[in-house]
């Protein structure tokens, strides 16, 4: 199976003792950058699919069949284990079942599989959970749908924040009883949280932005948290050079004097310039 590797390379960080923070990659450029700058692992979050693949905000307008040809392009481009953000797996529990199809077969090496209710609905703008029966339903749906037993999948909650802490730890316990093979936290306040949570779970745990006082690595690893995520810097950083790019265009300034551009030197290693031009000249016969 030609996306193992990635997948028992993501199992690997899960099982082993240390934390580390993914990469935020979104598409097959950024992928190719954080496999080159020594990522073990890529997270494809949900938010910065939408705003990659439709220029929208986090509010699952995107599309399973969005999501996954996303993946596709960048399992294409590098060999990076990416973890994807399958929000609420695209409807019920027989749709989360495809959802895991859909993306196992895009190349992702794990994907997280969350309570929350969505899309929004009617009539209440607070966040909202579907019952642990449901949830549970879910993680069930997801394992079911798991072709390769190497695909990591992931029971995500985000209870801490909507209902309770207790709560949290409810979900978690149930979800890693019917056999996920990682926790994912969003909404953890503080360390008598996270502590709280590992205490009552035994599962390797992912945690979702953490506040200042509870994101040093060791402790994280302490608690075993074993990926923890940064947010997605990378896509406002982008979005940020390319307003000031066409900013400075439209301003009048000559293409050759914009600053912050990538040298031809990275733009030939993301492109794997090299490796194209070699197979140019052998297999169309093309000569320096
Ligand atoms: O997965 C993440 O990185 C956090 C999240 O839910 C999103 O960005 O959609
Ligand atoms: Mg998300």
């Amino acid at each position: 199976m030609a996306f193992r590797k990635r997948r028992d390379a993501l199992r690997s960080i899960l099982s082993g003792s240390s934390c580390v923070h993914p990469g935020s990659v979104y598409d097959a450029t950024s992928i190719r950058i954080a496999e080159d700058l020594g990522f073990p692992v890529g997270m494809f979050g949900g938010s910065v699919a939408s705003l990659a693949v439709l220029g929208d905000p986090d509010i699952t307008l995107i599309t399973l069949t969005e999501l996954a040809e996303q993946m596709r392009r960048m399992s294409r481009a590098a060999s990076l284990p990416v973890l994807v953000d399958a929000d609420h797996g695209y409807g019920n529990a027989l749709n989360v079942r495809r959802t895991v199809q859909e993306l196992e077969a895009a190349g992702a090496a794990g994907l997280t599989i969350e309570d929350t209710l969505l899309p929004q609905a009617f009539g209440e703008a607070k966040a909202q959970l579907i019952s642990l029966e449901e949830g549970v339903g879910k993680m069930k749906g997801a394992l079911d749908g798991r072709g390769d037993p190497s695909l990591v999948i992931i029971g995500r909650t985000g209870a801490a924040s909507i209902t309770s802490l207790e709560d949290a730890i409810k979900r978690a316990k149930a979800y890693e009883a019917v056999g996920v093979d990682a926790l994912f936290f969003t909404g953890i306040k503080n360390r008598a949280e996270l502590e709280a949570i590992a205490a009552a779970t035994t599962l390797p745990i992912v945690l979702g932005g953490a506040p200042e006082e509870i994101n040093a690595l060791d402790y994280l690893a302490g608690q075993r948290v074993r990926i923890a995520l940064q947010g997605h810097a990378p896509f406002a950083a982008a979005t940020q050079a390319v307003y000031e790019t066409l900013k400075a265009l439209r301003d009048g300034q000559s293409p050759k004097h914009l600053k912050g551009l990538a040298s031809s030197e990275l733009t030939e290693r993301v492109m794997r310039g090299a490796d194209m031009k070699k197979r140019g000249a052998e297999l169309l016969g093309l000569r320096k």
